[in-house]
């Protein structure tokens, strides 16, 4: 007992001391540290240097280079891997598992890194199915990308031959990002243990996980290539792995500070999809305020829920706005009108399931919506009269066509939604039925939660939509197509409609249009067709 106290006392020390860290090393700020200087007497041959000349130098020069880094250290700006964590508790584990991981953040603070580590692996992947985890690829993507600091990442990009990673988190939880997103060629992280095809909490010690990286740099030492290191010396990993660099280039936790964060457009592969329900970077103090949001959340959700079920769409529109989801309208001074007995087609992009009332909201009157797999529930609870379109394309065709000869309808023929700035391919069905075609362009700000998945529970979506604590939706409804630009006028194909709409709307958003389909974004997240 008299140990556990002693170590605990120890580690309470250790934190108490780190507040003042930062006192004595303003003065050595420029050195290695002693860890370092060991290594590098015995090896003889590695040489320390600050990041900034690494950049010095050109891409020919460096072609022959092997980097190796540390992707805490040396890639990304931020230094807590809490986020990570709890969005893999809360999107893996559920709500209960992120709690939980929330409470214990003291906890994990408390007990430095390496066992804060162990602490936030154990809670957010005990009991997870090995088989159905997919937030490595699906959710982490977006939220690394977002945390990659441009400086890092320019040092990283430097290597010529090859990029090697080495990462404290479990390999399951960066690799996608690390090789997908950054063009790493190889990946040293902490495997996890699996019993019985669930993971137990615990991951493998770092000396199994370094052997194949060992081989490597071995065989790249050996035929004469150049290995670099980019690291932060603070990380405690990094002398074992660039022992076998002829330099180093290292870069301190306050130099990190001024670091700026990668451009969207600097991106090496664009980030289209991702999944998961949570909006925003998961820190401690942001989990705080979401889960302090919860009980009001439920509240507004149940009345906003009631109100878009019960009331007129204008009346539940004014009772919306006035709780955080506002609808900014741009459209033309006269609306568009049919010049035909049948009504005007609405072609508008998918952001959420919510866009067709929306859409009804910008024209004033309740449309009627066609869409591709809709979730039952959305469908009975929406407030405007919603049809499931069935893929079937003849079918479609006379439903939709029974439809216009009724009146204005509205359809998303991407088929699914899309986060991002980009549009999806536009099922080009919609434009034989009329040559009546209106873009549409919608988009919205979530501001916590995400209301649509490609994984999880898509029963959800609408009541997560209307969970959200503020919701600016912007509608705007561009003048009808021209004759020149439609089929049955215009002698243009179904798909130069189709891709000249998409275009319209992109302008519109200042979005970019792509060949993406359904298909590709749940074969991407979920690992299926998305057929529902
Ligand atoms: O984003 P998805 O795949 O859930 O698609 C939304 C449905 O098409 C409902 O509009």
């Amino acid at each position: 007992m008299k140990l556990e106290y002693i170590w605990l006392l120890n580690i309470f020390y250790g934190k108490i001391m780190s507040l003042f860290k930062f006192l004595p090393k303003r003065q050595v700020v420029n050195s290695p540290s002693p860890q370092f200087k060991y290594k590098n007497i015995h090896a003889n041959h590695s040489k320390f240097h600050k990041l900034a000349s690494l950049l010095q130098y050109s891409l020919e020069e460096l072609s022959n280079t092997t980097v190796v880094f540390h992707l805490e250290g040396a890639l990304l700006k931020s230094s807590s891997l809490f986020p990570y964590f709890m969005l893999v508790a809360f999107e893996a584990g559920g709500l209960f598992r992120a709690f939980i991981l929330f409470l214990l953040y003291p906890l994990v603070w408390l007990l430095g890194e390496e066992h804060g580590l162990k602490v936030m692996v154990f809670v957010s992947f005990v009991g997870i199915r090995r088989k159905s985890f997919m937030i490595g690829s699906s959710v982490l993507p977006k939220f690394l990308l977002e945390d990659v600091g441009y400086e890092g990442f320019n040092a990283v990009m430097s290597a010529g031959r090859r990029k090697i990673a080495v990462s404290e988190m479990p390999r399951i939880m960066v690799e996608c990002f690390l090789k997908d997103y950054v063009g790493v060629d190889l990946v040293e992280g902490r495997e996890m243990k699996v019993v019985c095809g669930y993971f137990v909490g615990l991951m493998e010690g770092k000396k199994e996980n370094g052997v194949v990286l060992n081989e490597l740099l071995g065989c790249e030492k050996m035929s004469s290539h150049v290995i670099i290191g980019v690291g932060c010396f603070n990380k405690t990993s990094d002398h074992r792995v660039f022992s076998l660099c002829k330099d180093i280039y290292w870069v301190t936790k306050a130099e990190k500070k001024d670091w700026k964060i990668l451009p969207r457009e600097k991106y090496p592969k664009p980030l289209i999809f991702h999944d998961g329900r949570l909006a925003f970077r998961p820190t401690p103090v942001a989990s705080l305020i979401m889960f302090m949001w919860f009980p009001l959340g439920i509240f507004i959700m149940f009345i906003r829920f009631t109100c878009g079920v019960s009331l007129p769409l204008y009346i539940s529109a004014i009772v919306n706005a006035s709780t955080g989801f506002r609808t900014t309208i741009s459209r033309p001074k006269t609306l568009p009108t049919s010049t035909k007995p049948s009504g005007v087609l609405y072609v508008c992009n998918h952001r959420t399931l919510l866009d067709p009332i929306f859409v009804s909201i910008g024209v004033m009157k309740p449309l009627t919506a066609v869409t591709y797999s809709l979730s039952r529930f959305s469908e009975v609870v929406s407030p405007i009269k919603n049809i499931r379109l069935t893929r079937d394309r003849e079918k479609d065709k006379k439903v939709m066509n029974k439809l216009l000869s009724l009146g204005d309808l509205v359809v998303c023929p991407e088929g699914t939604t899309c986060r991002e700035p980009y549009l999806l391919r536009f099922s080009p069905l919609f434009a034989e039925l009329t040559d009546e075609i209106v873009p549409t362009a919608v988009d919205l700000h979530v501001s916590m939660f995400y209301g649509s998945t490609a994984s999880g529970r898509k029963w959800l979506d609408p009541l997560v939509n209307l969970f959200n604590p503020f919701v600016p939706y912007s509608v705007n409804i561009l003048e009808k197509l021209p004759s020149s630009q439609t089929c049955n006028a215009g002698g243009k194909s179904k798909i130069e409609v189709a891709n000249h709409v998409q275009n319209e709307i992109a302008k519109a958003l200042g979005f970019k249009c792509t060949t993406l389909t359904r298909k590709d974004k749940y074969m991407i997240l979920a690992g299926n067709e998305g057929i529902i």
